[in-house]
C-alpha cells in the first residue's frame, strides 16, 4: 500500500485526487492546502479526506510519495527541505500525468459515442454510406447492404466518383451543397432510390459527405400511405359539410288544419318505423320539413341526414354522388370518393325530387333499397349500409310510371309509407298561424316591430291560390317587410310589392255552375274565419246568408260530394 500526500487542493490537485482514490494499492493520506493555488476547488466538502494546511506536513509520519501539484517555488523548496527519503513527484511530472489522464478520458468519452452511433446507424431502416473528401467510401450501414445488396466490406475503400458518379454522395462533395430528393439507381446494383446527401463539413473544410437513401418503392409505399390517408381526412371534411344537421321537428311544422294534422300524424307514426317513406306534395309545402322531422322524431336522430337533390345533380354525375367511385374509376379520379349512401350510414338518406331521376339509377337505387349493399363507381367490393330511405316528389309518380319515365317496382319500394302534404290553398286556415310565425321571425331578424295585418291584407292573402305554398308565402311577407315601415301590414303594401299577388277569383271568371261557384265562396269564407261556430256565424253574415242557410249548403255539398 503507499501512502499518498497531496500538496495542494486547486484544479491539478483534484484532478489528481479522482485520479488516484479508487486505486486499490494507493491510500491518500491528506491533502495540504498552500495558499498558493490560484483557485481552490470546492469538491472537499463532499469527500471524506482530511485537508491540513502545508505547515503540518512534517507531522505526518510513514508517507511514501508526496504529490506536489502547486507550482510555487516557496512550496518546492519547503517541500525538499523536508521530505528527506520520500519520493516527490514534482509538478512538471503531474502535468504530464494529468495530460495522459485527460486524453485517456476523451478517448473513452468518443468511444462511447461512437458506441451510441452506431446503434442508432444500425437500426436505422434508411441506408447510410460515408466517403472521405476524395470520395472514398469509408463507412455503409446494414441497411444499405439491404436495400442495394452489396455487402459492406465489398463497398469500402471504393471510389464513389468511380462506381455511383451520379449518386448524391458525388455531387454533395463535387459541389459541397446539400443535395435532396435525388432519385437514382445505386452504382452497382438495381435498387432504384431516393437519396438526400450533405457534405461533412469540419472548421471549414470539406472533410467528406454522408448519404442517406431508401428504396425508391419503399418512398411510394409511404406516398401511397400518406395519399391514403389525405383522402380519407378529405372524405371526412366532406362528410363534414353534407352532414346535414337536422334543423327541424315535428313541433316545427306549423298549422292546424285537419288535413294537415292528419299529415303529421302519419308521419309521426313512420318516424317509430324504419320504413321508406314517400313525401308527396307540391312544391314549397314542407316536404324536406317533415323529412327533418321524421328522421329527428327517429331512432337515428343521432345519426348523420344526408339530403340528395336527385334534379340538381348532373345525371351522368348522380351515380358516383350516390355510392361514390373507386380511384381510377374515370379520368380524374385520382382517389377514391365516398357516396351519399355511405355517408348516410346508421342516418337517413333523403332523395328529395325522386321522379327526376333517371330510369337506370332508378334500377340501382331499387338494388340498394332491396339489399342494401352497392359497389363504388369503377370498384369491385360490395358495400353494406344501413340507412333509412325518405323520399319525395312533387310530380304524380303513376302518371310517371304510366308514360315509361318511373319504374313501377321501385314505386312500390319506396311507398312503403305515403304522406301527402296538403298545398297551402286547400288549408287556408293554417295562414294566421303561419303568417304570425313568419313576422315574429323577421322582426327578429330585420329589426322590425310589426305587429300584424289590416283585415283587408288578410283578405288578399286568403284571396290568393299560393301555387308556390309555404316558401311563396315566407318570400312575399319577407319582401314586404323587408320595404315596408308600417307596424301593421295592409292590403296596399301585399298588392305593390306583389304585383303576382292577384285574386282567384279575378283569375277564374270563367263561367261555372252557380251552386260550385256556391261551393268556392263557402270554402272561401270558412277558411277565412275557421270552421267554428263563431267562424261560421262570421262567414256567413260576410256571404250574406243566414247561418241556417249556411249549414244547409254546407250539408247539401258534403252530401253532393260523398256522391260524386
Ligand atoms: N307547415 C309548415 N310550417 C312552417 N314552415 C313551413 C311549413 N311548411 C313549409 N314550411 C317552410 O316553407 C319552406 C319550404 O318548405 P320545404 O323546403 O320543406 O318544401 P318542399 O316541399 O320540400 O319544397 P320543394 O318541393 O320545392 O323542395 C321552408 O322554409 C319550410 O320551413
Amino acid at each position: 500500500m503507499q501512502r499518498v500526500v497531496i500538496i495542494g487542493i486547486g484544479d491539478d490537485g483534484a484532478s489528481v485526487y479522482s485520479l488516484l482514490k479508487n486505486i486499490e494499492d494507493v491510500k491518500i493520506v491528506c491533502l495540504f492546502k498552500t495558499g498558493a493555488e490560484k483557485k481552490t476547488v470546492d469538491l472537499w466538502t463532499n469527500e471524506n479526506v482530511k485537508i491540513l494546511d502545508i505547515e503540518k506536513l512534517p507531522e505526518i509520519k510513514n508517507i511514501d510519495v508526496i504529490i506536489n501539484t502547486v507550482g510555487s517555488k516557496e512550496v518546492n523548496n519547503f517541500i525538499k527541505g523536508i521530505s528527506g527519503s520520500v519520493s516527490v513527484v514534482e509538478t512538471s511530472a503531474v502535468n504530464i500525468m494529468l495530460r495522459l489522464f485527460r486524453e485517456k478520458e476523451e478517448l473513452l468519452q468518443i468511444k462511447r459515442i461512437q458506441g451510441e452511433l452506431s446503434t442508432i446507424l444500425n437500426s436505422v431502416q434508411e441506408a447510410v454510406e460515408v466517403a472521405d473528401n476524395n470520395g472514398v467510401v469509408k463507412y455503409v450501414n446494414p441497411a444499405f447492404t439491404r436495400i442495394t445488396g452489396i455487402p459492406g466490406e465489398q463497398r469500402i475503400g471504393k471510389n464513389v466518383f468511380d462506381i455511383s458518379p451520379d449518386g448524391a454522395l458525388a455531387m454533395a462533395l463535387k459541389t459541397g451543397k446539400n443535395i435532396f430528393g435525388h432519385r437514382v439507381r445505386v452504382g452497382g446494383s438495381n435498387a432504384e432510390v431516393v437519396s438526400n446527401a450533405s457534405p461533412i463539413i469540419v472548421d471549414g473544410n470539406l472533410e467528406g459527405a454522408v448519404v442517406v437513401f431508401q428504396h425508391f418503392t419503399d418512398v411510394m409505399k409511404l406516398m401511397d400511405e400518406l395519399r391514403h390517408h389525405t383522402t380519407m381526412i378529405e372524405n371526412l371534411y366532406d362528410k363534414l359539410g353534407q352532414v346535414t344537421t337536422c334543423k327541424y321537428s315535428f313541433a316545427d311544422i306549423l298549422g292546424n288544419s285537419p288535413d294537415l294534422k292528419k299529415s303529421i300524424q302519419v308521419a309521426e307514426r313512420a318516424a317509430r318505423s324504419n320504413s321508406t317513406v314517400l313525401l308527396l306534395g307540391e312544391s314549397g309545402t314542407g316536404k324536406e320539413l317533415f323529412a327533418h322531422a321524421i328522421h329527428y322524431a327517429s331512432s337515428r336522430r343521432e345519426k348523420p341526414f344526408i339530403k340528395v337533390n336527385c334534379a340538381a345533380i348532373p345525371e351522368n354525375l348522380l351515380e358516383s354522388e350516390f355510392f361514390g367511385y373507386a380511384k381510377g374509376a374515370f379520368t380524374g379520379a385520382t382517389k377514391s370518393k365516398i357516396g351519399k349512401f355511405e355517408l348516410a350510414n346508421g342516418g337517413t338518406i333523403f332523395l328529395d325530387e325522386i321522379g327526376d331521376m333517371n330510369l337506370i339509377l332508378q334500377g340501382k337505387l331499387l338494388r340498394v333499397l332491396q339489399e342494401m349493399e352497392f359497389e363504388r363507381v369503377g370498384g369491385n367490393q360490395t358495400i353494406r349500409v344501413d340507412v333509412r330511405v325518405i323520399a319525395a316528389t312533387n310530380r304524380n309518380l303513376p302518371q310517371l310510371i304510366r308514360s315509361g319515365k318511373f319504374r313501377e317496382d321501385l314505386y312500390y319500394r319506396l311507398n312503403v309509407v305515403e304522406v301527402t302534404i296538403p298545398p297551402l290553398r286547400v288549408r287556408k286556415e293554417d295562414l294566421p298561424i303561419l303568417v304570425n310565425h313568419l313576422i315574429i321571425k323577421l322582426n327578429r331578424k330585420l329589426g322590425k316591430k310589426v305587429k300584424g295585418l289590416t283585415p283587408d291584407a288578410e283578405e288578399v292573402l286568403y284571396s290568393y291560390d299560393w301555387p308556390g305554398n309555404v316558401r311563396e308565402l315566407e318570400n312575399v311577407v319577407e319582401r314586404v317587410m323587408v320595404t315596408v315601415d308600417e307596424d301593421v301590414l295592409s292590403k296596399k303594401n301585399f298588392i305593390q310589392h306583389v304585383s303576382q299577388l292577384k285574386t282567384t277569383p279575378e283569375r277564374d271568371m270563367e263561367l261555372i255552375p252557380i251552386d260550385r261557384m256556391e261551393q268556392i265562396l263557402i270554402s272561401k269564407a270558412l277558411a277565412k274565419y275557421g270552421n267554428t261556430v263563431e267562424g261560421k256565424r262570421r262567414a256567413a253574415q260576410a256571404l250574406n246568408i243566414s247561418l241556417a242557410t249556411l249549414y244547409n249548403k254546407i250539408k247539401r255539398a258534403k252530401f253532393e260530394n260523398s256522391n260524386v
